[in-house]
């Protein structure tokens, strides 16, 4: 009961009284955690100051984590401001407030030479991914110190094996890396791998400018690394703008994009837009990056605005006039983050575009209504990719990350995927023959970048398991076995007994529902909106996938259609 992991509340039943000794320490009272989540609904809607939510959500994670996920998955759009992003950033600013009980590892200067001790304390042994920071660019808002600890990862800890570390750098020289400082990050990066293997995915989050790219420079060759302001931001924007393709018609190619900002999401972004444009082409990547310029110019004339600089109110009346007289449709990417650091609002890109702007933002906005029309900006934020991302690298047990993941987990690689897969690819698409084939034809490095495809896709993950247990000959082993006790625990349970062909039938059916909502939500959209509804419910199986240890397909089949309120979808059904 006290710990968070395991405790129910009210929601222990008589049986689980009885057999774990609880009778006498709770209310005589048993409630549904349907019940439950309601209740804390209403109690959470109560509060009209944001950071109350926060808190409240803190302390239920604090004591139920059961419900603090169940919370999260069945109001994803209601709560995700509250945990992450506009909210989070004050939480963090007022950490030292309204701190109460420690999440996660703090390593300070004082623990210089004995990291891998401090690592060692924590209490679960199979980590398999860390989330680090120090702390020195937190969410746009600069130095926060250990404060940024509070910052997005407790929405990302869904993951039970998993670990958050922040290092103080307000003790350490901030501008530049100092022998200190790498010296410091270096007896980090030696103890992790130390204490937990070559596998264990290390994010880097927030980490400011100057010392980013060279971390990632750094331990991309030896270590397992990823750069989530750098590299997630880069995959989910590059998401964003395939997807515009659909409304747009042509080809990335035809754009030309310009960035006010050329920090580690706008560099970040601009390289794997040349990237992809020169995969597409064939054309020297050198070509393409001139497609992208990363100052303001009055030469060129932009189809594509980014902004990345972290400076509020940047994309003027004038900027948003002017892009949109030589643009039908101006694509236009506020990215900066909290709310008040947004390049423009959603009401001014769409009142100063004359609602012809396809507008997508880093933190949430409100629909907006223009001239008769509802506009629903989408939201471009790296919260869609980091844990189903991380999640597929552990999965798949890649040892380094690639370019090509990133890649990968943009839709128009998943669109080759799911084509195959409704032309009847389906059950035989993981046959090794065929992965094989389609790793080529697709330009995948190795069949480890497929399979952690396969695995961002956590949801998919779940609908690919029974197939991926009757084909495991395909999987690495250790992967294999991870795989399998996920898999059996995943079956539902009417199904124990029954051979996979037999269940085949009826499985293939739930599946294909599934696969067919998602290919709605990443495809047969004609509004941007609509992108970040796709990313939301990857990351939802995602959270499904290991905050309960057990989805079914019929909740998973669940999940999705409650996501779907889209009148679009609605013409699907
Ligand atoms: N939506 C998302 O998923 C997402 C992800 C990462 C970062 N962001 C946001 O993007 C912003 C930048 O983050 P970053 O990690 O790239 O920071 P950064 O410090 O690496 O980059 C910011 C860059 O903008 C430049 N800049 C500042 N003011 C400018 C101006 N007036 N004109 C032109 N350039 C200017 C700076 O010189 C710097 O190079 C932050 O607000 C952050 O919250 C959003």
């Amino acid at each position: 009961m006290r710990d968070p992991r395991y405790n129910k509340g009210l929601a222990f039943t008589e049986t689980e009284r009885e057999t774990h000794y609880l009778r006498g320490l709770l209310p005589p009272a048993i409630i549904s955690q349907e019940l439950q989540e309601r209740k804390i609904m209403n109690n959470i809607r109560q509060y009209q100051v944001p950071l109350q939510r926060y808190m409240a959500m803190m302390d239920l994670q604090e004591r139920n984590e059961r419900l603090f996920y169940k919370l999260l998955i069945d109001n994803v759009e209601e709560l995700l401001p509250v945990v992450y992003t506009p909210t989070v950033g004050e939480a963090c600013q007022k950490y030292g407030s309204i701190f109460t009980r420690s999440q996660g590892l703090y390593i300070s200067l004082k623990e210089k030479g004995k990291i891998l001790e401090v690592l060692k304390n924590w209490p679960e042994r199979s980590i398999q991914v860390i989330v680090v920071t120090d702390g020195e660019r937190i969410l746009g808002l600069g130095d926060l110190g250990c404060q940024g600890h509070g910052s997005g990862w407790t929405s990302a800890s869904f993951l039970h094996d998993f670990l958050s570390c922040s290092s103080p750098q307000t003790e350490l020289d901030p501008f530049c890396i100092t022998q200190e400082y790498a010296d410091f990050l270096q007896e980090f990066m030696t103890a992790v791998k130390q204490n937990y293997g070559e596998k264990v995915l290390i994010q880097f989050e927030d980490f400011a400018n100057h010392n980013a790219f060279e971390l990632l420079a750094k331990y991309g060759t030896t270590h397992l690394v990823f750069n989530d302001d750098i590299q997630g931001t880069a995959s989910v924007v590059l998401a964003g703008l395939i997807a515009a393709q659909k409304l747009l018609g042509g080809t990335l190619a035809d754009h030309t994009f310009l960035f006010l900002g050329a920090g580690e999401a706008g560099t970040g972004i601009a390289e794997l837009i040349a990237l992809e444009i020169s995969r597409q082409t064939k054309a020297p990547i050198e070509e393409c990056r001139k497609k992208i310029w990363l100052v303001d110019s009055k030469a060129i004339k932009p189809t594509v605005l980014i902004g990345t600089s972290g400076k509020g109110q940047t994309f003027t009346k004038d900027v948003i006039e002017a892009i949109s007289s030589f643009n039908e449709r101006p694509i236009i990417l506020a990215l900066s983050n909290p709310t008040s650091q947004s390049e423009c609002t959603a009401e001014q890109a769409y009142t100063w575009s004359k609602g012809r702007a396809v507008f997508a933002t880093g933190s949430p906005f409100d629909p907006v209504e223009y001239d008769g029309k509802i506009h629903v900006p989408g939201q471009a934020n790296n919260a869609y990719i980091f844990p189903g991302f991380g999640l597929g690298v552990v999965m798949s047990g890649a040892i380094r990350v690639h370019d090509d993941m990133l890649l990968a987990a943009c839709p128009k690689t998943t669109r080759k995927l799911w084509s195959s897969l409704r032309s009847g690819f389906n059950l035989s698409f993981l046959d090794h023959m065929h992965v094989k084939q389609w790793a080529r034809n697709n330009k995948f490095v190795d069949q480890c970048t497929l399979y952690a495809f396969f695995e961002i896709y956590a949801g998919l993950t779940n609908l690919l398991l029974p197939y991926m247990l009757e084909q495991r000959r395909l999987l690495p082993s250790r992967s294999q076995k991870r795989i399998l006790k996920m898999g059996s625990s995943i079956l539902p349970s009417q199904t124990s007994g029954r051979s996979l062909p037999t269940l085949l039938p009826t499985l293939q059916q739930r599946h294909m529902n599934l696969v067919s909502i998602i290919l709605v939500c990443f495809f047969d959209k004609d509004d941007y909106a609509l992108i970040g509804k796709g990313w939301l419910i990857t990351q939802l199986f995602s959270c499904v996938g290991l905050a309960s240890r057990r989805p079914r397909p019929k909740d998973l089949v669940k999940y999705a259609e409650s996501c779907m309120y889209s009148p679009i979808y609605r013409n699907y059904r």
